[in-house]
């Protein structure tokens, strides 16, 4: 369906205004910026020979320049964006920028009950118990809009709000908690109470790439930190992707100031007159281009229809879904508008970058140490343990089954989204015990050949072939590898 012939309502003046703008932005990348720039990217990443070329029948696709192993790591991905979802920041502090757990055990718990006691819910799907095992592949967050109850199953014993604040100011030490270290938690640099990292390192890159523009703290006495508080609260109540969007938008705009402040600065050196209008579009779709390599689809086209809505309702359903987008965008423009990317606040490149993030996010999952604390613990022998657990124990109770619910977000990974989907996948995102940060991890299943396809399995492959073909069309493809010509006949 194209939204542009529906009977909207909605009208995006930066549309009209920008359209060719807009257009240039959209265009899909040629093979030959497409090989220069993954060349470049393969190069900062931990991977034994990786090549990302246009495949001919669906895009981009990765290929392996040498022989893997099964079980070998075949990349290790840095995300270009993500964001942990809103609703797991009650039970995990984590680095905002590399999502690494930060402060002590005792933090981790003590802020966990003591928001819990406050009755600040965390409303998250699961108590996920397999956080090192395998990644959920690729996420279309279909059912985003409502957030599951979280499923516990053991009742919660309270502690006094005494005990937890002392163990949370680090008053009470945990035994063998020192087994178990996590980086001092640092503040952010513009003083909001949001954003917390493991490193000054973690807290600059964060700043400069993205949170100087996203950035609510009262320091700062930005005018539009009370729009950007409504964004953030819109975006909390209806779908974390637009959270994600802003993040994708805000470094964009970060990436153009960088550039023409260099270029004005270069400029001057050479006694040059200041860019015109056509540079700066160029500087524009220079900073752009990390994004524009993405896959992408306008959200409200490519997303799934709910199992809940009639295909009679479908066209509304997605008039909907572009409402909300816009309200959406809306409140981000009164927030960090920057006229000189006024084509960024489009409707169209809100809805392209969405539809990016729907099509190609894969699940960001971080183990926590809270749980292997309580295992550790669990398995320590005859008194040692009884005298441990003595201590421990009120604490597990108090956290019922959400004392292992690791870090949960989702994230945009460049290299791991030009991988194609198979049924039959030689390869799967998968976190090891050493993986204790917000990459993405993918390990060969099978030994793969130098100039093999990789591929990955957005989908549960061990469902029936109807219910696999069902989930795929939700990407807008269906499947023809091996194991579906095989199962189709
Ligand atoms: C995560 S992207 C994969 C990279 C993509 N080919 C590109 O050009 O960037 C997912 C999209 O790739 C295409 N795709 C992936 N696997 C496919 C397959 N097995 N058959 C057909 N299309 C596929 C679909 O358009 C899908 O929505």
């Amino acid at each position: 369906m194209d939204s542009s012939s529906s009977s909207s309502l909605i009208f995006c003046q930066l549309d009209k205004e920008f359209s060719k703008e807009i257009s240039s932005l959209l265009k899909p990348p040629s093979s030959k910026q497409v090989q220069e720039y993954f060349d470049e990217l393969v190069k900062t990443r931990q991977c034994n020979g990786l090549k990302i070329k246009n495949n001919g029948n669906y895009g981009k696709g990765v290929y392996a320049e040498s022989d893997f192993n099964e079980g070998e790591l075949v990349l290790k991905d840095q995300m270009l964006v993500g964001a942990q979802h809103s609703s797991n920041k009650v039970d995990c502090l984590v680095c905002s920028y590399c999502f690494r757990f930060i402060g002590s055990i005792e933090l981790q718990i003590g802020r966990k009950l003591y928001l819990q006691d406050l009755g600040v819910s965390a409303r998250m799907e699961c108590a996920t118990e397999s956080s090192d095992e395998e990644d959920n592949s690729l996420t279309a967050d279909h059912d985003d809009f409502g957030q599951c109850s979280s499923s516990n199953s053991k009742k919660k014993v309270p502690l006094p709000r005494e005990t937890i604040e002392s163990v949370m100011n680090g008053d009470v030490e945990l035994p063998y908690s020192k087994q178990f270290p996590l980086p001092s938690a640092v503040s952010c640099p513009g003083g909001c109470e949001e954003a917390y990292y493991c490193s000054k390192i973690c807290a600059e890159a964060d700043w400069e790439f993205f949170h100087s523009l996203l950035c609510t703290g009262k320091c700062l006495g930005t005018p539009s930190r009370e729009a950007l508080l409504k964004f953030i609260q819109h975006a909390d109540g209806t779908n974390d992707i637009f959270y994600l969007a802003a993040k994708a938008i805000s470094s964009t705009i970060l990436r153009y100031r960088k550039s023409k402040a260099a270029q004005v600065q270069d400029k001057g050196k050479h006694n040059e007159v200041s860019g015109n209008d056509n540079s700066d579009f160029s500087l524009l779709l220079e900073a752009w281009k990390p994004i524009s390599m993405g896959y992408k689809r306008r959200w409200w086209d490519c997303v799934a229809l709910p199992d809940d809505v009639d295909y009679r309702d479908e066209a509304s359903f997605r008039e909907q879904i572009r409402e909300l987008a816009f309200e959406s965008l809306q409140l981000l423009k009164e927030a960090i508008f920057d006229k000189e990317c006024a084509p960024l606040f489009s409707l169209e490149i809100y809805g392209h970058i969405i539809g990016m993030f729907e099509l190609n996010n894969l699940d960001l999952v971080v183990a926590s140490p809270v749980e292997d604390y309580f295992l550790y613990i669990d398995d320590l022998q005859n008194e040692k343990k009884e005298r441990a657990e003595r201590i421990t124990r009120p604490f597990l109770d108090a956290l019922g089954d959400e004392y292992s619910i690791c870090c949960q977000g989702s994230a945009f990974f460049p290299l791991q989204s030009c991988m194609n989907h198979s049924c039959h996948p030689n390869a799967k995102a998968f976190k090891r015990e050493e993986d204790r940060d917000g990459q993405a991890t993918i390990i060969a299943v099978r030994s793969i050949g130098k100039e093999e396809e990789i591929t990955i399995s957005y989908i549960d492959e061990d469902l029936p072939f109807k219910e696999r073909q069902a989930l795929l069309a939700d990407y807008g493809f269906k499947c023809s590898c091996c194991k579906c010509l095989e199962e189709k006949s």
